[in-house]
């Protein structure tokens, strides 16, 4: 297990970063469902929705508005608890309808002390949904907490794939090993007819993929409810667990075990950026 020097995360064996370049891509949709998938293979997770602007887990959670996390002590919270998986989010500790109108700095700060002061306890897996780009918050992250890797989401639209890659390379100037590229929205199924159509083009997960000399963990069709199910509040892997969807979740999820199991040692990883 890696050394944490965040108490909060000391009993947290594996971390991965979600990441994607461009906003709006299916990020934290992943993540979710990647959760839910770890979950349903008999691990504990955690999923902590580091995007402080525009946090959507609670709601693709089903959570109400008003939820009241537990105090786990003086000094800390107990997460939420959902279809079995654990989560925080900055929507849990403010008003949904209120903006975040943060500085940099003051985003970071919030972001630190949800993570510092969320009573994760063991888990196997924590799934950091980070917030689109590579700015300060995501740096914050990347230099503060010792990820084991990322996953990459991003569609195969040329413009997504550039940003993937400013994702990438970010992680790979942190030293943090990218697991995978998770290539979402890629083939549409018409549910009337049935015709096929790559409506953001194809392959350029897998692409970018021997670009980086990386895999693709899945390919995710752009399919209207993985849409509907996150829109409800129960992402596809709890609405639906034996559709074809959420076996490639299911994937997904043994793809990313695989990888860490077959990559990463019991050493402490030293982050540093200068
Ligand atoms: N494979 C998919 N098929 C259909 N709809 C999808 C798929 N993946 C995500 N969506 C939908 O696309 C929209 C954007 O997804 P999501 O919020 O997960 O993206 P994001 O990258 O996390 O966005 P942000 O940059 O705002 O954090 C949502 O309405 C979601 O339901």
């Amino acid at each position: 297990m890696k050394n944490q020097s965040i108490a909060s995360l000391a009993n947290v064996k594996n971390i991965v970063a979600v990441a994607s370049g461009k906003g709006g891509v299916g990020k934290s949709t992943t993540s979710i469902n990647l959760a839910l998938a770890l979950s349903k293979l008999g691990l504990k997770v955690g999923l902590l929705d580091a995007d402080i602007y525009g946090p959507s887990v609670a709601k693709m959670l089903g959570a109400q508005d008003n939820v009241k996390l537990e105090p786990f002590n003086e000094t800390s919270l107990n997460p939420y608890m959902q279809y079995g998986i654990k989560a925080m989010s900055i929507a849990f500790l403010s008003n949904s309808k209120t903006p975040m109108v943060w500085r940099g700095p003051m985003a970071s700060s919030a972001l630190n002390q949800m993570i510092a002061q969320t009573y994760w306890g063991e888990l196997d897996y924590l799934i950091i949904d980070m917030p689109p780009g590579t700015g300060d918050i995501q740096l914050t992250i990347s230099q503060k907490i010792a990820l084991t890797c990322a996953v990459i989401v991003t569609t195969p639209q040329e413009i997504a794939l550039l940003d993937a890659q400013k994702g990438i390379e970010m992680f790979k100037k942190v030293n943090v090993p990218v697991a995978g590229i998770v290539e979402n929205m890629s083939l549409h199924i018409c549910t009337n007819c049935g015709h096929k159509e790559a409506i953001f083009g194809s392959d350029g997960g897998a692409r970018l993929a021997k670009e980086y000399e990386t895999q693709v963990l899945a390919t995710m069709p752009l399919d209207r409810s993985i849409r509907e199910n996150v829109d409800l509040g129960k992402p596809t892997v709890q609405a639906d667990p034996d559709s074809n969807i959420s076996k490639l979740y299911e994937s997904m999820a043994k793809n990313l075990i695989q990888y860490i199991e077959q990559n990463t040692s019991d050493e402490t990883v030293n982050i540093s950026f200068e």
